[in-house]
């Protein structure tokens, strides 16, 4: 099993690429914020928890978030290797994943982060917002909320990765193509 976790901040395209990638590589692509909008849209138990925190630009408890990756991920037992796109966010979820991991004889291999600049990513989430009818792309403040999230909770884990040596960057600015390319010479030197 390989798994790869895609990291980047908020619009930074990493549902885009993943698309590719799993398709390239016959990954399974667990994006939790897709898990969690499925859950919004049916109304489940879990949707219900999650809305204040999403609608918000806040991050959902690491509790509830860890518990649905972990069903998430039992339910592919056969996979190739999970492509992990919006978990970890935090360092306790990443703490979880390596615990979690060894149990299904299994690691994350690399940790992969799409870089790009906060000003270009916050036009394209408005843009995204105007077409895509999420809710926390369409407000400026609620975007700009998900970056502090993002400083404060998420950047962490570069250093968290970095000392276990899985850490690579790619510049996430460049035609789509160009970005799946610098993914995959990571990928494929791994
Ligand atoms: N690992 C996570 N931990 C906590 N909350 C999460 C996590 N993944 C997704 N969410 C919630 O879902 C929202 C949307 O996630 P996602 O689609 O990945 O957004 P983005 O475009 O901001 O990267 C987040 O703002 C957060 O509220």
């Amino acid at each position: 099993m390989i798994n790869i976790v895609l990291f980047g901040k908020p619009g930074a395209g990493k549902g885009t690429q993943a698309e590719f990638l799993k398709e390239k590589y016959k990954l399974t692509h667990i994006s939790t914020g897709d898990v969690f909008r499925y859950n919004l849209k049916n109304d489940t138990p879990l949707g219900k928890e999650a809305r204040v925190y999403m609608d918000a630009g806040d991050l959902v408890p690491d509790e509830l978030t860890t518990k649905m990756l972990i069903d998430e991920v039992n339910k592919h037992p056969e996979t190739n290797g999970i492509l992990f796109d919006g978990y970890p966010r935090t360092i306790s979820q990443a703490e979880a994943l390596d615990a979690f991991l060894p149990t299904i004889g299994s690691k994350v291999a690399a940790t992969i982060a799409l870089e790009a600049d906060d000003e270009i990513l916050v036009t394209r989430l408005l843009e995204r917002g105007k077409t895509s009818g999420r809710i926390d792309d369409q407000d400026e403040d609620k975007i700009r909320n998900r970056y502090q999230e993002y400083n404060e909770k998420t950047a962490p884990l570069m250093g968290y990765y970095k000392e276990q040596g899985k850490f690579y960057a790619v510049n996430g600015i460049g035609s789509i193509q160009e970005i799946t390319e610098r993914l995959t010479a990571v990928i494929d030197n791994l």
